[in-house]
């Protein structure tokens, strides 16, 4: 695993609202240089309004907003260029092809054309190059607008829900890209609603609820903050016995072992799921 030691971006104590509507409310976290951060949260509980206070499109009420070690209000025209971002709102020339959007976006970002490519090779697009956009089923779109995010090799990529309504086969050549890109040190900021998919990508999450952060960890360290002390011992005759994570569990565990009759023994790990809806009280939609 990369080292993860500084930090890459961060806020603290910020508040933001639309009118009388305030959508973050103290919010605090870090994200260190080379982690997959997962921002997660109920539909509407300011992740999208997060990716854009970081991406300059919104300005906060109040609170601080860091991005390369500089308050975001002093940042450089240079830190656009390390920056890649895909949202809603990122788009493609509908009459172009794919290969002719990727060219564009790399002139735009002022890199060679050569690499594309073996991009379009990684992401099963290399036959599908000179296919025009406006053409493109909804997964060819979302690699290639990836892409698009991505020509410039950026150092912190924002991706706002990649791989909402992809197919299972798309989502999984989108996984295995931002892993190779995890792996070359890419420093990536997710939301999704797809619990899996930040187990499988992410090194830590943040679950925010109505703009305030209500846990942030690795996921394995979240599951077990969450875990309860149950251990549950099936017996051959169908009996199952429910004990406690402790010595006075080892003693009935050792007393059911002795019987021979034990089938399995299993210790109850709640889901990043359950997670999710004990601290937010709502279903990961
Ligand atoms: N420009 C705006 N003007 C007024 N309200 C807004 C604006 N943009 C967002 N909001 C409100 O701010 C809240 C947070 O929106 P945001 O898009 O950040 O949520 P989200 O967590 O990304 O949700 P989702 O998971 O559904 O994409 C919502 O209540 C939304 O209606």
């Amino acid at each position: 695993m990369t080292p993860m030691l500084t930090r890459l971006l961060s806020m603290d104590r910020v508040y933001l609202s639309f009118k009388e509507k305030r959508v973050l409310d103290n919010l605090t976290f870090e994200v260190r240089r080379g982690e997959t951060f997962g921002f997660l949260g109920p539909s509407g509980a300011g992740k999208t309004t997060t990716i854009k206070l970081l991406t300059r499109q919104l300005v906060k009420d109040s609170g601080t907003v860091e991005l390369f070690s500089r308050p975001i209000e002093n940042a450089h025209d240079a830190d656009y260029e390390r920056i890649g971002i895909l949202s809603d709102t990122s788009s493609l020339y509908e009459r172009m092809s794919i290969e002719d959007n990727l060219r564009f976006y790399a002139k735009i970002r002022g890199v060679s054309d050569a690499g594309i490519g073996e991009l379009l090779e990684r992401v099963g697009l290399a036959n599908d190059r000179k296919t025009l956009i406006k053409k493109c089923s909804k997964g060819m779109r979302q690699r290639a607008t990836l892409l698009a995010a991505l020509i410039h090799n950026p150092e912190l990529l924002f991706l706002d829900e990649p791989t909402s309504g992809l197919d299972p086969a798309t989502r999984l050549e989108v996984h295995r890209m931002l892993k190779d890109m995890h792996d070359r040190g890419t420093t990536i900021f997710l939301t999704t609603h797809d619990m899996t998919e930040a187990e499988e990508l992410c090194d830590r999450v943040g679950i925010l609820d109505n703009g305030s952060l209500v846990a942030c960890d690795e996921p394995g360290a979240l599951k077990l903050r969450f875990a309860e002390n149950k251990v549950r011992i099936v017996m051959n005759d169908n009996v199952a016995l429910e004990t406690t994570k402790d010595a006075a569990g080892a003693v009935i565990i050792a007393q059911a072992l002795e019987s021979g009759g034990v089938v399995s023994i299993h210790s109850e790990e709640p889901s990043l799921n359950d997670v999710f809806l004990r601290l937010t009280g709502k279903e990961f939609e």
